[in-house]
């Protein structure tokens, strides 16, 4: 049986492209570094080209946001695994048979914490969404209100990074799912998160809301 994708099906053309070519000007950046230094007037201005041409096609924010999430289907703008957004590390993560989640991940200079190796923040956030998409997969589509987590180890930079996450249960308005990071054989990260429904009147209020209205 074919297994399924519980994060966005990545495209190779349209927008999933111009985040991919994006990922890969960002790598470049982050490997080059000052080496770029005497080229960088002539990079600035052919970027700066770039954007205005993006720019030119963007509606306002509200808008926006109303458009990503009227799309079917898993997020493709979610920031670990969203195909559609350059920030989101390419992250696929998949239907284990037991309904737990597996996926992995390759993790490029952009990221770096401490020489070498994964910044916490980032395996944080790949836990944090990988928690929520195990609780949205069990039915509960929830804002996480807790995160626990565990720096067992460092992930070298370039390394493939496995992770797992799977719901836990219910208890009331709240959800419990956990999930780790692993290079091979090693854990890496641990985490356990609690999750508030989004169906809860209060989170409903919270979320219903676009930012201009908000203001
Ligand atoms: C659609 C599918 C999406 C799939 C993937 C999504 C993954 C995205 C994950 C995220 O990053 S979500 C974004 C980050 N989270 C937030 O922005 C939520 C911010 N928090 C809030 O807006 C409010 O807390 C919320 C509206 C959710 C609830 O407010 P309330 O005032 O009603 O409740 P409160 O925050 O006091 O606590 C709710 C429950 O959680 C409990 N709680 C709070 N902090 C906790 C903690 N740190 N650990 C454990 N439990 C905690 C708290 O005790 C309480 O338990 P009880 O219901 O049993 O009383």
């Amino acid at each position: 049986m074919e297994a399924t994708l519980a994060t966005a099906q990545p495209r190779d053309t349209g927008i999933d492209a111009v985040a991919s070519a994006t990922r890969r000007l960002v790598d470049a950046i982050t490997r080059a570094g000052g080496a770029i230094d005497a080229d960088a007037d002539r990079i600035v201005a052919d970027l700066d080209v770039l954007t205005a041409r993006i720019d030119a096609h963007a509606p306002d924010l509200p808008e926006r946001i109303a458009t990503m999430w009227r799309q079917p289907g898993p997020g493709r703008f979610d920031p670990a695994g969203g195909t559609e957004n350059p920030l989101s590390p390419p992250v696929s993560l998949w239907v284990e048979p037991d309904g737990s989640l597996r996926g992995e991940v390759t993790l490029g200079l952009a990221f770096q914490g401490p020489p070498g190796h994964i910044h916490g923040g980032t395996s944080a956030m790949l836990m944090d969404h990988a928690l929520g998409i195990a609780n949205a997969r069990a039915g509960y589509a929830a804002v996480t209100v807790g995160l626990d987590i565990s720096f067992r180890a460092a992930i070298p930079i370039g390394s493939t990074i496995t992770i797992l996450a799977r719901h836990d249960g219910r208890d009331g308005r709240k959800v419990r799912s956990s999930g780790e990071l692993r290079v091979g054989d090693l854990t890496c990260v641990t985490a356990t998160g609690t999750f508030v429904l989004m169906d809860d009147p209060s989170t409903r209020e919270k979320f219903r809301r676009l930012p201009r209205e908000q203001a």
